[in-house]
């Protein structure tokens, strides 16, 4: 893996492609195993979200559905700041087993906002896939229930993360050059 470069930035190789690939059948095997029996849905928040979640669900062996949302915030029109709205989210969620997948939490405010609405929709269980999280950057208290890599507080790109809209496709995770 060498450097790549994205608009005006430089970023270093971190997590190569089977690095990422081994640890998501670690996360998938560990489902198989604690959801024998049930039929969880998937629920994968774009657009970050889209490659993981397509890697972990090939992984599966057990039966699951899987669906795809976007989170569209606005200002509010009260003091309460941005609000946060699931579009997508069509399905009937009441007595259904959910895992909630994203590529990364970071501060943790989009799930801290999302959350609450999905618990409105009456799920049985509610659980997270993330595929990264910075511990150091959440400022949300927030239950992570399968964590592919904690990772240091720097701006990561590939695998669905973008910088500006580029670098989703990248097979391999890189982080902001130091010197960038
Ligand atoms: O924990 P947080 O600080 O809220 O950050 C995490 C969120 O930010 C990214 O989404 P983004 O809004 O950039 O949209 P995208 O997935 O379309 O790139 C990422 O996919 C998470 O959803
Ligand atoms: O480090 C990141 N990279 C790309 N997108 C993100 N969204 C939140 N954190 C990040």
């Amino acid at each position: 893996m060498t450097q790549v470069t994205l608009h005006d930035k430089t970023f270093d190789p971190y997590l190569n492609e089977a690095t990422i690939q081994a640890r998501i059948g670690e996360l998938a095997a560990e489902i198989n195993r604690e959801y024998a029996g049930k039929q969880p849905l998937f629920i994968a928040i774009l657009n970050g979200a889209f490659m993981f979640a397509s890697d972990l669900f090939k992984q599966l062996t057990i039966d699951a559905e899987i669906s795809f949302i976007k989170l569209a915030s606005y200002k509010g029109t009260n003091s309460t700041g941005t609000v946060i709205t699931a579009i997508g989210l069509d399905q009937d969620l009441i007595g259904r087993d959910v895992i909630v997948v994203e590529d990364i939490v970071d501060t943790g405010k989009t799930l801290a906002e999302f959350l609450p609405k999905l618990q409105h929709h009456q799920p049985t269980s509610v659980r997270i896939a993330t595929l990264l999280h910075k511990p150091e950057a959440t400022k949300h208290p927030l239950t992570l229930d399968y964590v592919g890599f904690s990772i240091p507080n720097k701006f990561v790109v590939g695998y669905g993360l973008d910088y500006d809209g580029l670098g989703r496709n990248l097979k391999e995770i890189y982080q902001l050059a130091e010197n960038a």
